[in-house]
């Protein structure tokens, strides 16, 4: 369904308020209908009838999800929830637990599916259960599966079945079975009255049972209607697609049809360690950078708008400098109950999934920066210890065996578990903005050095696995994984996932030559090395966020070493005013970024400032005529190796002199005709007043969103007390299609970027940024006109004046409490 503006005499103003009123009002009640109607299969049968392994086949087969009633209740039961124990009691009793909660179980399992095709197995249990799911659900099934099993069978299987289960034994099992003839024969007899029955002789083989099911499922019209899309889906990459795509529906938050799956409330006694130790690996501190008045790190603006500093050759200093600038901590935080750290690399949620490693050149002894001998005498790979600044050694490696002259390779790692501890399925996501937040930290950072960075992407995932010596940690293939989220000790759940590396080179002149076979066969030999250190372990107990992992698996990169290694030439990004940045420098701006808890709902920022800001934003900056942004040509975007595929809708709320309203900056103008037919086509598409030549800013629409703004963000203030918020819509499956799903990260690293500069923008000019991972995505596609999957949003961002909360004290990051908060 569309929103449409009502073409009235009011002004403009007025107009667009109500048209945000009527959009916010409607998605308040409207819990399915703006979706395609899902096709319901009830697949009913009496316990052991072979209900859940026939659901397995045909979801297998057909494409289908599986949601089985039982299993919800189960998961339920073990997720400590209110009612796990209540739940417990009804199936060991071989009850039927309240229709209300599984209702409501499978209604948000119905809605975070992102599939339209579903078999709801086991349910509805009694007559009550129907009621409720036509009711909450609002549909009816378009098909009932029955599979008729005699009693001695049914017995016979449930009693074999050993999986656990409290309810499998001979008393429970004699209860469910009356409980089944009472209660469930009724509601088939029910749907059998409406010709929706198709009965399925249960005896045979599981394959001899399948046989008989296909032709049924075969037959249907939604089955007909797939088919075309099944066939192309049949080759991995399209299926790695598929399951990219799928990861991202289900992870989708709704205003109506709930958030996506995550715990309920926090394990505190299992918060994953911030910090990665090797322990027992020779460690080499490194130097701390001096703060004002002694700050020797350039103007912030001139490292985006003039060449950079002469490159400072590779040394124990200047690596110093790079990671103190980066990826070190910035502060502790203490409230008196609790202390923890913040680095100069953000981390949604402050749980800082990514860890760092550095391939480097022997750093050469000198009397004022002393370097330890493993690190001084032959190349070596280290990790990176922010709580310390300090390099743990994990391998030396002899100069032949890499063949990267003149260069560093620094490369992230995710510890997924650290943001699926708080976030649950969603934290996929969340890990890889963070990845684009440290890529362009350290690009910036790397800048003030006279280095230049770029991603190594012609190396696929297991290069970077070899390279990081992450053999002995893997997880579990997917096939091995549970299909449900598990709670327990699952240590390897603590293993890092390998995202990229990043080629450090002087700035200027010719870029390094890569061979990536040449790298790649290198890499090949490096697990035979000898690796330091033991990882520390992180949480006692764990939850393998089984999803995570599987699309973790689907999306890892293919190598592509004909592509080739090339640096795009450097352009400046615009500058309006230099005096907009008050003489702050890089090391200023890095080290006081934070996140703004609150905004202050008041500040107004000026017009300059707020083109300013979007301007640094362009990933090809300065332009000849007639040439268009795409390119990523500016720091920081250019070291990310692909064109620009993510924009930015702005809900403008306080800029001075500039209607608020509904903008649009689009950083790929190769997009513009693209977002325009895809869009509402009641958007204006208007060059706002005064806007700089080269900044391709659109107003769509006038009007107050700030209530939108906040609905939108999860109904949190801060998005709509800051001075503008948005929300960052990429192209997103034609990329996934044409290039890989690989790209499916990729496309969350390159938000992070942008949010990383969005961040250092708002400081730099005195103000304040916060990234927003919550908010309902296709509540945010709807506003926008947005249909499919052509286009996602994938991050928000809001930029205001913070609210300081004076309960908060802040300490130096260095020397630290001695935590491990
Ligand atoms: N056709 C079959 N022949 C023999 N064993 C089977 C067959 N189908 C399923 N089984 C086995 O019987 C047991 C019960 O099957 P399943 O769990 O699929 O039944 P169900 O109807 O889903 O049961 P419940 O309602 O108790 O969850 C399992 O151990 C399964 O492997
Ligand atoms: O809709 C439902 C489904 C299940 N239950 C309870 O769970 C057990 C086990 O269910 P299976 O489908 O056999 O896995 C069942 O005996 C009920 O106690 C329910 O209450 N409502």
């Amino acid at each position: 369904m569309k929103y449409r503006i009502t073409r009235t005499e009011v002004p403009n103003v007025l107009r667009f308020m109500a048209f945000f009123k009527t959009v916010i009002a409607k998605l308040a009640t409207e819990a399915t209908s703006n979706r395609c109607n899902p096709f319901i299969t009830f697949v009913l049968g009496g316990p052991g009838s072979g209900k859940g392994t026939q659901c397995v086949k045909i979801a297998e087969t057909f494409r289908f999800a599986h949601l089985s009633a039982g299993d919800l209740l189960r998961e339920e039961m073990s997720s400590n929830s209110e009612n796990g124990t209540m739940i417990h009691d009804i199936i060991k009793d071989g009850k039927i637990v309240p229709s209300e909660i599984t209702v409501n179980l499978l209604r948000k399992a119905i809605h975070s599916s992102g599939n339209h095709k579903f078999l709801i197995d086991g349910f509805p249990r009694n007559e009550e259960n129907r009621i409720a799911f036509e009711r909450i659900v609002g549909v009816e099934p378009d098909i009932v599966l029955f599979f008729d099993c005699p009693e001695e069978e049914m017995v016979k299987r449930v009693l074999n079945r050993n999986q656990g289960r409290v309810d499998d034994n001979i008393d429970t099992m004699k209860k469910r079975l009356e409980v089944f003839k009472k209660l469930n024969l009724p509601v088939i007899d029910y749907y059998s009255a409406k010709g929706k029955v198709c009965k399925i002789n249960a005896v045979g083989t599981v394959n001899e049972v399948f046989e008989k099911v296909q032709p049924v499922l075969a037959a249907l019209r939604c089955i007909r209607d797939d088919a075309l899309d099944i066939e192309s889906s049949s080759s991995s990459s399209a299926a790695a697609v598929d399951a990219a795509t799928r990861y991202h529906n289900r992870t989708k938050h709704s205003l109506t049809g709930g958030y996506a799956r995550g715990p309920r409330g926090l394990d505190w006694a299992n918060q994953p360690n911030p910090f990665l130790r090797f322990l027992s690996s020779p460690l080499l501190p490194l130097l701390h950078s001096p703060p004002e008045p002694h700050d020797d790190s350039p103007l912030y603006h001139s490292v985006f708008s003039s060449s950079l500093p002469p490159p400072q050759p590779f040394s124990h200093a200047s690596i110093s400098r790079l990671l103190y600038d980066s990826l070190s901590l910035s502060a502790w935080k203490s409230t008196g109950l609790s202390t923890w750290s913040l680095r100069v690399n953000p981390s949604s949620g402050n749980l800082h999934p990514t860890e760092s490693h550095l391939l480097s050149p022997p750093l050469p002894l000198s009397q004022q920066q002393p370097s330890s001998p493993p690190f001084s005498s032959s190349s070596f790979l280290a990790h990176y210890s922010p709580k310390d600044h300090s390099l743990e050694l994990r391998a030396s490696i002899s100069p032949p065996d890499l063949p990267l002259h003149r260069s560093l390779l620094l490369a992230f790692s995710s510890i997924l578990w650290r943001e699926a501890w708080k976030y649950g399925e969603r934290a996929f996501r969340y890990c890889n903005h963070d990845v684009g937040h440290a890529l362009a930290a350290a690009a910036v950072s790397a800048a003030t050095l006279g280095w230049d960075v770029c991603l190594l992407d012609g190396l696929g995932h297991d290069d970077l696995h070899r390279l990081l010596g992450l053999d002995r940690s893997n997880p579990p293939s997917p096939d091995r994984l549970p299909d449900r989220p598990v709670r327990g000790r699952l240590p390897w759940v603590e293993s890092q996932h390998p995202d990229c590396a990043l080629l450090i080179f002087p700035f200027g002149g010719t870029p390094p030559s890569v061979d990536y076979a040449e790298l790649a066969l290198a890499l090949s030999r490096l697990p035979a090395m000898e690796w330091l250190g033991k990882p520390n372990s992180l949480s006692k107990d764990h939850v393998c966020w089984d999803v995570i992992y599987k699309t973790a698996e689907a999306v890892k990169k293919p190598p592509t070493y004909g592509e080739g290694f090339s640096v795009n030439p450097f352009h400046r990004s615009p500058l309006i005013s230099p005096d907009l940045y008050k003489d702050m420098t890089v090391r200023q701006v890095v080290r006081k970024r934070r996140s703004a808890v609150d905004m202050d709902g008041v500040h107004v920022l000026e017009k300059d400032t707020f083109y300013q800001i979007l301007l640094h934003c362009l990933p090809s900056g300065e332009l000849g005529l007639g040439e268009k942004q795409g390119k990523q040509f500016t720091l920081p975007f250019r070291v990310l190796t692909w064109d620009a595929e993510v924009h930015a809708a702005l809900f403008v709320h306080r800029v001075r002199d500039l209607p608020k309203g509904l903008y649009f900056l689009v950083r790929n103008e190769e997009h513009l005709d693209r977002l325009k037919s895809a869009m509402r086509s009641e958007f204006e598409w208007e060059r706002p007043e005064g806007c700089p030549a080269g900044l391709p800013l659109y107003r769509l629409a006038r009007g107050d969103c700030r209530e939108l703004a906040k609905q939108l963000s999860c109904h949190q203030d801060i998005a709509s007390d800051g001075c503008f918020s948005l929300g960052m819509v990429a192209r997103f499956e034609p990329v996934l299609r044409e290039k890989g799903a690989w790209m499916y990260p990729r496309l969350f690293w390159e938000t992070g970027v942008l949010g990383q500069v969005l961040y250092l923008e708002a400081h730099a000019v005195g103000i304040s940024a916060t990234g927003i991972g919550c908010y309902f995505d296709d509540d945010v596609h709807e506003v926008l006109g947005l249909q499919g999957l052509e286009f996602q949003s994938l991050y928000h961002f809001t930029i205001g004046s913070p609210v300081l909360d004076k309960r908060i004290l802040s300490l130096p990051a260095y020397p630290g409490p001695g935590i491990d908060a």
